[in-house]
């Protein structure tokens, strides 16, 4: 494991619990997505993890070794990714500040050159290596600030709401990048408020809540479990007769009847099967399945809530 955070805890002077008992891990080659509302602790675990805060308690492990007072094994071999725009200088071109920034991580002019020319390319953004920094479209800022954080080769790469105020195509690209990084070996960690981009990027997810992490895991674990329960929606050409409906209803729970359509709720996915048989023997005029994607899992845990409004399914966190 790369990265292993054990019981972390912080409260600030003003008496806010900002976390609380926090435990995870970072594997490598793996994107985690560390989601919660405003204000649930991301920033400060964050701020722990790269020693710009100090915590009451907890332990973090960087390949398997405790870091006590010193983080210089983790801080080497981490580029980070602020939500700000100071991670940059505006009035320099992309190579001049590859050359700063590498200075700052112990590289020589020629190595920060190479390496940013290196990611330049694998970016497609080698046309503007001497563009100054205002003149690039804020997607393309982003990409370069991204290269920054890289021009060291780290192996572990932080990003506090890298997509914030990017349009639908830069998303796209941050996405790729950050994708091709993971499947690089680079372990990522980023915060985001945008669930959409978390689902299609996420390999791991950390909830968050009031500074308690109330899941940890696989998204495809999280929303397996979460999609044990099969929405379903049936539109038949006539209305069913009451036998018909009572065999139906021993399949699937019917949650709702509008003239013919039907939708339903399959809890035991074994009556998948049950459900198709009784289906083939009518005239159909539609069928849709529904999965509960991150939005509906969040609610859930967040909110309280599932789909109809309800409590009465999801995971134990
Ligand atoms: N320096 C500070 N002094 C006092 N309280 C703080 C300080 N920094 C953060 N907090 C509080 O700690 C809690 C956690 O804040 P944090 O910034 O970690 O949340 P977050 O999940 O990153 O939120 P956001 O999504 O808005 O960035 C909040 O209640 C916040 O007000």
């Amino acid at each position: 494991m790369l990265l292993k955070v054990r019981n972390l805890s912080k409260s600030f002077q003003n008496g806010t619990k900002a976390i609380e008992d926090l435990s995870f891990d970072i594997p490598a080659g793996k994107i985690t997505t560390f989601l919660g509302f405003n204000g649930a602790g991301k920033t400060t675990s964050l701020k722990i993890i790269l020693n710009l805060l100090l915590p009451d308690e907890g332990k973090i492990y960087f390949e398997n070794k405790l870091l006590k007072n010193d983080f210089t094994p983790l801080l080497k071999q981490t580029g980070v990714v602020l939500e700000s725009a100071r991670n940059m200088f505006y009035a320099l071109t992309p190579m001049e500040n590859f050359i700063y920034w590498g200075a700052q991580r112990g590289l020589n002019k020629k190595v920060a050159r190479k390496n940013g020319l290196e990611l330049l390319e694998k970016f497609d953004l080698l046309s503007k290596k001497d563009t100054v920094i205002f003149e690039l479209s804020r997607g393309m800022q982003q990409i370069i600030t991204i290269c920054c954080a890289l021009i060291s080769k780290p192996k572990f790469l932080v990003l506090d709401e890298p997509t914030l105020g990017l349009d639908i195509e830069a998303v796209e690209t941050v996405e790729r990048i950050l994708k091709t990084l993971a499947s690089e070996g680079v372990a990522i960690l980023l915060t985001t408020h945008e669930l959409a981009f978390a689902q299609r990027i996420a390999d791991q997810i950390l909830l968050i809540k009031k500074g308690r992490l109330i899941y940890s895991g696989s998204k495809a674990d999280c929303l397996d479990k979460f999609n044990q329960e099969k929405f379903i929606t049936v539109q038949f050409s006539q209305a069913l007769s009451n036998n018909q409906r009572a065999v139906l209803e021993s399949i699937a729970k019917i949650i709702s009847i509008n003239n013919t359509t039907y939708q339903l709720i399959l809890s035991n996915r074994k009556n998948l099967s049950h459900l198709l048989k009784f289906l083939t023997q009518f005239k159909l005029m539609d069928l849709k399945t529904k999965n509960k994607g991150l939005n509906e899992v969040v609610d859930f845990y967040m909110k309280g809530k599932n789909e109809d409004g309800s409590i009465k399914s999801g995971i134990s966190a």
